[in-house]
Formats: C-alpha cells, sequence, structure tokens
C-alpha cells in the first residue's frame, strides 16, 4: 500500500501528484479550467486564448503538430509467437522485436489478444468519469491511498507551467482496488465502471507477462534472473484525458518523460494523434493504429538490458479540434525486488553501467532531487550509474 501511494507521485514525475487534502488557490485553478473546457469544449470565462499558467516559454513549446506523423513506427503481431512452433519464425519474430526496440523503442502490438469488447468497455467507463463534474471526480480520491484524481498541480517543466490534461490513477491492482475507489464516486451505480477496470485489468497484466517473456528472449539472459522482479508486479492503471486547447502549439499535454517500470502498454485513442517520441534527437508524431495496444519501453528495461534497450523519451500534444484520450497500464517490479541486470550481460568490454538499487530507492531519489527531475535535467536511473 504505502508503495502504491509513492508510486503515485512517481508515475508521472511532471504531471501528476496526487491531491492532498489541502488544495492551494493555484492547485485548484487548473482542473477547474480544465473541466470547464470537459464539460463545454470552450472555456467560458475568457475570450477562449489558452489561459496563462498553461503557457509554455517559446522553447519548450511543440513544434511538431499532433498531426503531423512521422510513419514506420513498427508493428508487432503477438500471433507470430503464439502460434508457431517452428524455431526459425520465433526467431525471426524475436530479432523483430529486437530491432523494434533498438530503432524506435516503442511499437504497435496487434494481434494482443485482449478482446475488443473489454477494450472498448474501459474506454466507455472512462470517458463517463472524465465527464463528470469535478467535484464528483474529487470524492474518488483518497488521501494516503492508492487511488485518485490526480489533478495537474505539478509542473511540466522548470517554468512552474501547468500541462493541459488530467488523469486518474488505480494504483497497485486495478483489480483489486477499484471497487473502493469507484464507489466513492458512484456510491450506488460503481459496478459497470469496476467490472470494466477489473478486466482490463487482468487481462493487460497477462498481456504484459507475455510481453516480458518476449523480452526476457530477446536479450538471451537465464529468466531466473527476473523471478523476484515478476513475483508481485506494480502495475498501474492510468488514464489521462486532454479537452480541446484553444492555443495548442503555445502548451503540452504531458512534458517529455520517460516511464519508470518495466515498460508501458498504451491504448491510444484511435481517432486522434497527440502522443510524440524522441528519436534520434528530434520529436515525431506517432500514429495510432486501430485496434493496436502500444508498447513503450521503460526505464527498467533500460537497466536490466545494460542500456542495450533505451527508455522511450515521449510526451502529449493537444489540438484544438478534438478531445483525445489515452489509458495507460504501467507494468514494474516487484518493490522489494533488487533491480539489475543479468550477469551474462556483463563484459569485459561493457561492464556494469547500474549498480543494483530497488524501487524504494527510485521513490526515495524522486523525493530528494524532485526539483532536477521535473527540470528534465536528471533522469532518476542516471544517479544509480557506476562511476
Ligand atoms: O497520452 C499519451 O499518449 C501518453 C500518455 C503517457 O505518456 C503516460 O500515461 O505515461
Ligand atoms: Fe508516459
Amino acid at each position: 500500500m504505502a508503495y502504491a501511494c509513492q508510486m503515485q507521485s512517481s508515475f508521472h514525475s511532471f504531471q501528476t501528484q496526487l491531491w492532498d487534502v489541502e488544495l492551494t488557490a493555484e492547485a485548484v485553478t487548473s482542473p477547474l479550467v480544465l473541466d470547464e473546457f470537459i464539460k463545454t469544449g470552450e472555456y467560458s470565462d475568457s475570450d477562449c486564448r489558452l489561459p496563462e499558467q498553461y503557457i509554455l516559454p517559446e522553447q519548450l513549446c511543440p513544434q511538431v503538430a499532433y498531426n503531423s506523423y512521422t510513419e514506420g513506427t513498427p508493428v508487432i503481431d503477438l500471433k507470430s509467437f503464439t502460434m508457431s512452433d517452428d524455431q526459425s519464425t520465433l526467431q525471426n519474430s524475436i530479432e523483430e522485436v529486437a530491432k523494434a526496440l533498438k530503432e524506435w523503442r516503442i511499437f504497435h502490438v496487434i494481434n494482443h489478444g485482449v478482446r475488443k469488447e473489454v477494450i472498448q468497455a474501459l474506454r466507455a467507463q472512462t470517458a463517463r468519469l472524465f465527464k463528470l463534474p469535478l467535484a464528483q471526480k474529487m470524492l474518488g480520491h483518497v488521501t494516503g491511498s492508492m487511488l485518485g484524481y490526480s489533478a495537474n498541480e505539478a509542473t511540466v517543466t522548470d517554468c512552474q507551467k501547468l500541462p493541459w490534461s488530467e488523469a486518474f490513477t488505480v494504483m497497485g491492482s486495478p483489480e483489486l482496488h477499484v471497487r473502493e475507489y469507484a464507489s466513492k464516486i458512484w456510491p450506488h451505480d460503481h459496478d459497470t465502471f469496476s467490472c470494466a477496470c477489473e478486466e482490463y485489468g487482468s487481462c493487460f497484466r497477462q498481456l504484459a507477462e507475455q510481453i516480458m517473456n518476449i523480452l526476457i528472449n530477446v536479450l538471451e539472459v537465464d529468466p531466473g534472473h527476473f523471478e523476484e522482479l515478476r513475483k508481485r508486479p506494480l502495475v498501474a492503471l492510468h488514464p489521462n484525458h486532454y479537452p480541446i486547447c484553444p492555443e495548442p502549439d503555445k502548451t503540452l499535454g504531458l512534458g517529455p518523460h520517460t516511464d519508470p517500470g518495466f515498460f508501458t502498454l498504451l491504448l491510444l485513442d484511435e481517432n486522434v494523434g497527440g502522443l510524440q517520441i524522441e528519436k534520434d534527437g528530434k520529436w515525431i508524431a506517432i500514429r495510432p493504429l486501430k485496434d493496436a495496444i502500444t508498447y513503450i519501453t521503460g526505464d527498467c528495461i533500460e537497466v536490466t538490458s545494460q542500456g542495450r534497450y533505451k527508455a522511450v523519451r515521449h510526451r502529449a500534444v493537444t489540438n484544438s479540434k478534438q478531445p483525445r484520450s489515452s489509458i495507460s497500464f504501467m507494468y514494474a517490479p516487484t518493490p522489494t525486488a533488487t533491480i539489475s541486470c543479468p550477469p551474462e550481460l556483463i563484459t569485459e568490454e561493457q561492464p556494469q553501467i547500474y549498480r543494483p538499487f530497488t524501487w524504494d530507492d527510485i521513490l526515495a531519489i524522486r523525493k530528494s532531487r524532485a526539483t532536477e527531475i521535473h527540470q528534465g535535467k536528471l533522469r532518476i536511473i542516471d544517479t544509480f550509474m557506476k562511476i
């Protein structure tokens, strides 16, 4: 429970903090403005300019529009792993994943086995949640717990500006904890919401396990090294909502970051772009792929692969035409397990890059060096580098 609670603030370093009981005036401003946009599609209090607290300095503004896609995001067909007993086909598929991880650090997964109805139900229920008035959404917030509405009170960057989005997090285990959260928001009618999250949680957990097996095959290491790390993985359900934005080129929906876990499985909005990744030093827009689930490499894969497969820096941009939603599923190590790279990957030419650490160490660094992290000047895993 404690882990989950602390994790809340480390999942979106740049973006979200669980609201604490006392709300500051600044903290309240943000979701109220967003709430207005969600309900009405426009901000009734102004001439529809972006409120000042969201306007980024020019050098931090997105230069790439939400729909200026760079094509070529790799597509991995999971069927080629599950349906084939032919060793050479399997080997080809593994090499394809290795290439995708190396060149893009992100890929779309098709034939992933998660039923359409599960995804549709989750999308519908999270949309229903975001549409509620702010006061009702706030009821779902439980201080000191793993569940909560995340108002965007943290900074996108060093300039103390707010991201143009709101989010929910169900930490720990959506299957186990969502009812506690949902029953606060809908005391008499939370079953459809809870069931949708529970079903999604267990399907995505299974999918994450399968992808983790593939990654271990890609690394060609002893699976035993990951046993403890996978025993009680930390997972989180995290839906994001980005309202229509009056001036999308002056702000970000979500600032640049890497995800802290092994990886994230994202349900992108199929109709609206917004996810951008940093590739070869440039920001590029990813085109969503219908019926796919998008894999994003996180920090813990970077560490456990000895830096062979790097975490992908990504961000979300907004637009002035349509609201956008995305739903993240984070898959991270067992909080108490030691995170280290398998010994097979340590050689004379490539000595160990990171010293072993635990999720608790990650949380401690997050707390003690929060400013540098928010400013994008420090990546947590860099503090575990051996000198
Ligand atoms: O909305 C998106 O496409 C990105 C979301 C994201 O990066 C996250 O939830 O960590
Ligand atoms: Fe992310």
